[in-house]
């Protein structure tokens, strides 16, 4: 199924999108076949109309499991690029081969290992896709506001607090996400260390048109270790 901007944007209005993701580092990779799809399914029983996740054998598997929108990354370390989001044309051309129904990019203003800028990038892309749709995850206002008026689709707090310059908080970056959601026009996506269900509700009261959740619901290692310090603070306390 194809899904037109306005359908996927009226059918993620102030609700939670499901980021299931698993690199080939983390347990949840199995390398014969993608498992993610059952965390979307999951997702998608509990009521998620669109999923994030990576690479092109998860977007594949997923849409085929629930029919839903997703949006597409690919996670990839270059040589001299800091950004690994999604980072050249490459990606993108496997995102739309894929079918993806958004692709996903870094759009921090961090240096590209081609020397180009992520205005030059975003030139590049609407050259050659003029019609898909982008979403820009960034880590600061400035970033946020830059790849806007670049004409990118919508925006994503993703990186806040992975950058050396963005504030490195435990919690989400609530500050950025009001920030941009009174200032652009476009719908901007709260994302990124989004632990519990009532920082989601801050997030969309804040003005975020969408939340996306990752770790907090489909990485077990991370959930079972914020049990485990939570729990060995105290004993180191008693
Ligand atoms: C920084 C980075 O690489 N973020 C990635 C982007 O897709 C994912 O690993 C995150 O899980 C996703 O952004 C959702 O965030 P959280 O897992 O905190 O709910």
């Amino acid at each position: 199924m194809k899904w037109s901007k306005e359908e996927i944007l009226t059918k993620i209005k102030g609700q939670l999108i499901v980021s299931c993701q698993a690199l080939p580092s983390e347990p949840l990779y199995v390398e014969e076949k993608s498992i993610m799809y059952l965390m979307a399914r999951a997702a998608k029983q509990a009521g998620s109309p669109c999923i994030r996740t990576s690479s092109v054998r998860d977007v594949k598997a997923i849409k085929e499991e629930t029919g839903l929108p997703v949006i597409g990354i690919i996670k990839i370390n270059y040589d001299g690029y800091d950004s690994y989001i999604t980072p050249t044309m490459k990606e993108v051309d496997q995102l739309v081969e894929a079918d993806s129904d958004i692709v996903a990019l870094d759009c921090t203003l961090r240096k590209r290992g081609d020397g180009s800028t992520i205005n030059d990038f975003l030139s590049d892309i609407r050259r050659k896709y003029p019609d898909i749709i982008l979403m820009a995850d960034i880590s600061t206002y400035e970033e946020g506001i830059n790849a806007w008026k670049c004409g990118v689709d919508l925006v994503g707090t993703t990186l806040s607090g992975y950058t050396d310059y963005s504030p490195h908080h435990e919690g989400p970056d609530l500050e950025l996400v009001s920030r941009l959601s009174t200032d652009l026009d476009i719908p901007v996506i709260a994302e990124g260390k989004i632990h519990y269900p009532e920082q989601a509700v801050q997030m969309l009261d804040a003005g975020a048109y969408a939340v996306v959740v990752g770790g907090a619901i489909t990485r077990p290692l991370e959930i079972a270790s914020r049990f485990i310090s939570a729990i060995e603070k105290r004993n180191t306390n008693e």
